[in-house]
């Protein structure tokens, strides 16, 4: 609903967009509107928080959405009660009084400015082209204030930039839910943890909680009083400001790591010197729950509108040992690898959150940038082996750590580092493991518990189950945690419980500003409609819902366009992965198309081969992959996706999918564009399933065109099941399949995992690695010939590697292993 004009502004025009534009610049915009009657500094002193809490709580807005009959993201924005300001035109914000979204007009000469500004104190909801959408929470707040806003700056700034007077009930939300703000803290102290507050009324209140009060435990010290720590500014590596960086200035520009151009110039809006406030002496006061009362604590806290912070004051930690290690001088963080970080160490401590960024915009780095911030014992979980290898190798490419200081903790390494402290490298299963251990793993994992770490970096947060974090975070004493991810999304709705387990999400990149800048590949995505043939729709209309996913798979339009699209794609010379997590057809498509395919029946060593090829050999240019290639695949060659069945609606996977050209090679070639291709079935519920997958890559700003048609398509020499004779046997064969092979694969492991096939078949772990560089030592793929056609692509690729003395090479390393493990279980 369009906001009523006050009747001073009726005059002017009817309609803003037909008043000619003037340009304004941020000097045009007053910082007293005409139609605000109180000060900035004016706060309102008498709020009810727990009324101001509940009507910002999700919850509520779901359930009002649910009055509203709208969806809670899109939904109706009320600003009927609000009077436009005058000069509104010149102002990009549209405030939202009731759910506290704010809207900006992205197109306005003032948005780079906005966005800054509402990155730093609202999380992001939406950013397509023209309109941006975020949201105030407590926690996005909480971020704003210890990075060094004032509650009243954000006020003003808020009131500054909205076409509306600030709506009262935001007004009151920031500087009710700010003033409650680091009065409490969880802290771990000597492996123990500590309910912490610098106000003794809140302590009482605490005490006599009904949920935090009987978790205290009775100790002899009682309550504990000392004084309130110190904070000091903090610097952190590899950006401009770094030490050693200010000094070599432009002489390492040269020899650095590419440096990003588009460092954004800071945007004035008040930000004090961090820490400035908080050097006055203060008294805290404490008493120790136990490790499992931590998260009762913190969602108690959260409930009752004074959430629990966890802050770590690494810079006077005088206990735990410090580590030696920096970034190396040529090392360089791009402009939102900063923020991102200014985010978690904000007041010179380091807050523990989740940090989101897209696949490939360097989330490794990020974590290893806040290790050599934080400089004490960091432990680093990962979900696979082969990420564990790959973390501590980057460790090493971009820190000056001594290669000694950083171990390895798997089911084949059990290492401890030499020194007082190090960095440890493990699997979120190693450190989970509630089965009996083997003598060593118990030992290491003996030791583990034993220690305080400085840090907990916690790599792909969005795979994880929530009952997996709760056993790490439970088991292992961390003073921060930093999650990462490239979506918050979680299909199983366990995402709030990350916040307790891990924090809150600190910060979430824009992934188009990343794609305009280069860091990731441009893409272009398109949902192609493949009308059902009329013998497989009168089928699909009969059929049970699981028949139904089949026969909308296997409809020879969607086989047709996915044979044209390959063929035009191979022809401009891209790579190109077929998805399918349908492994019935996953292989009808790749052997009717020649293509190789990989699923989670096939060994290692023949995904690694068809991979190194995919890689190397130019003959070999599409590969079909069922759902075990969604994550942790690198394969920067690949430029073209495209995707013939899905897991039903999920967000997440599609946004993984994407992922995967990401990182394309060529993202930096001029006109470069990468392509995503969704075949949908229509009239069928694959297009509901389609609408549903898109909704978050639709909110990161990516436009999904609709393909009606093919253009080129009739007149394609060789298109498969052309002639109706040929459909219909298709259709018997698909009709001839039991309900089952409708179902998408069930895996429980990625291409790279240890727990594939591979292992099944041979016993052993295959030496397969993830980045590519090592995958090209082993490829050998350039030399090899295909002329065979009579038989699967998979079969003629194992049939040339068996003769290439790498991969013979391989062989006999695997049968070595496996005579050494039978040997030892002898
Ligand atoms: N500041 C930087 N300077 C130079 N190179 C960088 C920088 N940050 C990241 N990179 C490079 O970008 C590539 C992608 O980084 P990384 O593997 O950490 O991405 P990611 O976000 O973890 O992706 P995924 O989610 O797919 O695992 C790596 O080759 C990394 O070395």
């Amino acid at each position: 609903m369009p906001p009523k004009r006050k009747a001073t502004d009726s005059g002017r025009s009817n309609s803003s967009s037909k008043r000619p534009t003037p340009v304004p610049d941020a000097t045009d915009i007053s910082s007293s509107d005409e139609y605000s009657d109180q000060d900035d500094g004016d706060v309102p002193e008498e709020h009810n928080l727990k009324e101001v809490v509940s009507k910002f709580s999700l919850a509520s807005f779901s359930k009002r959405s649910q009055l509203d009959k709208t969806d809670p993201r899109f939904g109706y924005k009320d600003l009927s009660s609000l009077p436009l300001k005058l000069d509104h035109y010149n102002r990009p914000l549209w405030i939202e009084p009731v759910k506290g979204t704010i809207t900006l007009e992205s197109f306005s000469p003032l948005a780079p400015q906005a966005q800054d500004f509402l990155t730093t104190i609202a999380e992001p909801l939406s950013r397509p082209t023209h309109l941006h959408e975020y949201r105030l929470t407590g926690h996005s707040l909480y971020a704003a204030v210890s990075v060094g806003l004032k509650p009243q700056d954000i006020v003003a700034f808020l009131d500054r930039l909205s076409k509306t007077p600030l709506p009262e009930s935001i007004r009151s939300f920031i500087i009710e839910f700010t003033k409650s703000y680091g009065k409490i803290k969880m802290v771990l102290r000597h492996n123990h943890y500590y309910v912490e507050t610098t106000d003794p009324e809140m302590l009482q209140r605490l005490l006599k909680d009904e949920v935090i009060g009987p978790q205290r435990i009775e100790s002899t010290e009682g309550i504990i009083e000392r004084a309130a720590p110190k904070m000091g500014g903090l610097v952190i590596p590899g950006t401009k400001d770094a030490a050693g960086v200010r000094e070599t200035g432009n002489q390492q520009e040269a020899s650095a790591a590419p440096r990003d151009d588009n460092q954004e110039q800071a945007v004035d809006y008040g930000i004090d010197d961090v820490g400035e406030d908080d050097n006055e002496e203060a008294t805290t006061y404490s008493f120790e729950i136990p490790p499992a009362g931590v998260e009762v604590v913190k969602a108690r806290c959260q409930a009752i509108g004074c959430p629990a912070l966890e802050e770590y004051d690494f810079q006077g930690d005088t206990v735990n040992p410090n580590l030696d290690m920096d970034l190396k001088p040529a090392a360089r963080i791009r402009s939102y690898q900063e923020k991102s970080l200014s985010k978690m160490f904000g007041n010179g401590r380091a807050k523990s959150g989740i940090i989101v960024l897209p696949c490939g915009a360097g989330k490794t780095l990020v974590g290893i940038t806040a290790a050599a911030t934080i400089k004490k014992g960091t432990i680093v979980l990962c979900t696979s082996s082969m990420s564990v290898v790959q973390w501590r190798n980057e460790f090493l490419r971009w820190t000056t750590i001594d290669p000694s200081d950083i171990a390895i903790f798997t089911s084949d390494h059990k290492e401890k580092f030499k020194r007082s402290t190090g960095i440890i490298v493990s699997t979120y299963s190693m450190v989970s493991q509630t089965r009996a251990r083997s003598y060593d793993a118990q030992k290491m994992m003996d030791w583990l518990q034993s220690r305080e770490w400085g840090m907990m970096i916690l790599d792909e947060v969005h795979v994880v189950p929530a009952s997996m974090f709760r056993k790490v975070t439970s088991a292992i004493a961390a003073q921060s945690k930093l999650g990462l991810t490239a979506t918050l999304l979680r299909e199983d709705d366990k995402i709030k419980d990350l916040n307790f387990l891990i924090g809150p999400k600190l910060y979430e990149a824009n992934w188009m500003e990343l794609a305009a800048q280069g860091h990731i590949a441009k893409v272009q995505c398109a949902e192609v409609w493949c009308p059902m043939t009329t013998e497989f729709y009168s089928e699909y209309l009969r059929e049970s819902s699981r028949k139904q996913a089949l026969l909308y798979i296997m409809n020879p339009r969607k086989f047709q366009a996915c044979q044209f699209l390959i063929d035009f794609h191979e022809k401009r010379g891209d790579k190109i992965i077929v998805f399918s997590d349908n492994v019935y057809a996953l292989e009808r498509y790749a052997l009717k198309l020649n293509k190789a395919y990989i699923y989670g029946g096939t060994p290692q060593n023949e995904r690694m081969r068809i991979l190194e090829n995919f890689q190397h050999n130019e003959q070999v240019n599409t590969i079909f992959l069922s759902k075990i290639g969604d994550t942790s695949l690198d394969l920067p060659e690949a430029t073209c996706l495209i995707q013939i069945s899905s897991h039903y609606g999920s967000r997440r996977q599609e946004a993984q999918r994407l992922g995967r050209i990401l990182r394309a090679k060529r993202r930096n070639d001029e006109g470069f564009n990468a392509f995503f291709y969704s075949l949908v079935s229509k009239d069928t519920h694959e297009m509901v399933y389609s609408a549903k997958r898109q909704a978050f890559l639709i909110d990161q700003g990516y436009a999904f065109k609709v393909i009606t048609h093919l253009q080129g398509i009739d007149n394609y020499d060789g298109l498969s099941y052309a002639t109706p004779a040929e459909r219909r046997e298709l259709l018997q064969e698909v009709m001839l399949q039991n309900e089952s092979s409708a179902d998408v694969e069930q895996v429980t492991d990625d291409l790279f995992s240890m727990r594939s096939a591979g292992k099944r078949a041979g016993g052993k772990k295959p030496s397969a690695k993830r980045s590519a560089a090592t995958l090209s030592g082993l490829a050998g793929g350039d030399d090899m010939a295909y002329i065979e056609y009579n038989k699967s692509k998979n079969k003629q690729l194992k049939e040339k590697a068996g003769h290439h003395p790498l991969f013979m090479k391989m062989k006999r390393d695997r049968e070595r292993r496996k005579k050494e493990m039978a040997s030892m279980k002898d």
